[in-house]
């Protein structure tokens, strides 16, 4: 199969979609790989990395797109790349679909096979694609408040660790997946006070389990929520529904009831937000103020730090991808898990909670390859 990888083109998207180490892969596998010229730079990777690895270079990204059977990208293809895209050629990247109808309208139009990375399941319920970058955008996510509640940055002016004789900051997290864990991890060691909330009481028990005692956990509800955002410094929201856009769990109502110059950072923004006040904001302008609460809703939030993301991301888009190289489609058939990320096939919407979201209809996507 021609694999092929062009450059991203996200505001301050610095990932790749494939390392030189995956183009070795593809090509010891037979494969053939087109790379577009620069597209490593952000991750320290020159066009000679890739040609050692045994890629060919292409000098623009229309090469890449027109002279591929599967494009291999991080994030969501903009409009300009949409319509590249072709029948009988397979797209392997991020998507969200759920809150995005102008890309999936694009991509229907396309005629593409769209596999999002976001979907792809495993055996223990988990989705092995995101969770490389939930684990580094919860890493990150404590960063971003942190550096949001100083003053100068529009926040309240508090350290999340306090000092000897000065209580720390209070730091709630919605969502207890693996953004919530990693965020909960990074709050923890700096100091804060944690609160983690979750409608999984199982979740909860296990992190119960793993903090020993160093968070507190509440179940789920609307008042929980509001006690806990209320009293909040900084809150973090990072829960998830697969593929369906993301509930509106902190109202505009709410701020008022808030400490001003507290800070929402809205993971989940990716999946539509879970505020509602947030709308997606990019690493060039990452935060935005709504009645004295800073924002910040930056939706490719691991793009800051390519280089962990890139191989944290390539370490798990691997196997799939090879899969795909090997087999085309039929990979899908060979892989439950994996056919669970097709969200697009032939113009049809090929994901329940994709075409829920979206008020349209669905075909299974086991239906739709067989026609
Ligand atoms: N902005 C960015 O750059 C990035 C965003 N993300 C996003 O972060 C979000 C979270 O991802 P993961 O942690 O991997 O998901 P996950 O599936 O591991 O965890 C989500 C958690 O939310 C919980 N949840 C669902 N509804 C809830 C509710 N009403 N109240 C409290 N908890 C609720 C679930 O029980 C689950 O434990 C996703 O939208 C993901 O796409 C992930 C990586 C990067
Ligand atoms: C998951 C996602 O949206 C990202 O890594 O950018
Ligand atoms: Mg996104």
């Amino acid at each position: 199969m021609r694999v092929g990888c062009p450059k991203e083109i996200k505001n301050h998207e610095y990932r790749v979609g494939l390392t030189p180490g995956a183009v070795r892969e593809y090509v010891t596998h037979g494969h053939s790989v087109l790379v577009e010229t620069g597209a490593g730079l952000g991750i320290g990777a020159t066009d000679a990395d890739y040609r050692a690895a045994g890629a060919t270079i292409a000098a623009s990204a229309e090469a890449v797109f027109s002279g591929s059977d599967m494009v291999v990208k991080v994030k969501e293809p903009q409009p300009h790349e949409w319509v590249q895209l072709r029948e009988g050629q397979i797209l392997y990247t991020y998507l969200h679909l759920a809150p995005d109808p102008a890309q999936t309208e694009g991509l229907l139009a396309s005629g593409v096979s769209a596999i999002a990375y976001e979907t792809v399941t495993d055996a223990r319920g988990g989705l092995p694609l995101l969770a490389p970058m939930s684990e580094v955008a919860g890493r990150l996510s404590i960063q971003a408040a942190a550096t949001a509640l100083e003053k100068a940055h529009g926040g309240r002016g508090i350290l999340l660790g306090g000092v000897p004789g000065v209580a720390p900051a209070k730091v709630t997290i919605i969502g207890g997946g693996v953004v919530g864990k990693e965020a909960a991890k990074m709050a923890i060691g700096l100091g804060a006070d944690v609160t983690i909330l979750d409608r999984s009481i199982q979740r909860l028990r296990d992190l119960d389990d793993l903090f020993a005692g160093r968070v507190h956990t509440r179940y789920s509800t609307l008042a929980a929520i509001e006690a806990e955002v209320f009293s909040a410094d900084a809150v973090i929201g990072a829960v998830l529904i697969p593929g369906a856009s993301a509930p509106k769990l902190v109202t505009r109502a709410m701020l008022a009831g808030m400490k001003k110059g507290a800070v929402l950072v809205d993971v989940a923004i990716d999946q539509g937000g879970c505020f509602e006040t947030s709308h997606a904001t990019t690493h060039a302008e990452p935060t935005f103020e709504v009645d004295g609460i800073v924002h910040y809703c930056v939706a490719n939030m691991p793009g800051a730090v390519p280089v962990t993301s890139t191989h944290a991301l390539n370490n798990a888009t691997l196997p799939f991808g090879l899969a795909l190289a090997d087999h085309g489609l039929d990979a899908l058939s060979r892989d439950p898990h994996l056919m669970r990320g097709l969200n697009v096939h032939r113009g049809q919407v090929t994901n329940r909670a994709v075409a829920d979201s979206l008020g349209r209809d669905m075909v299974e996507p086991q239906d739709a390859l067989a026609k």
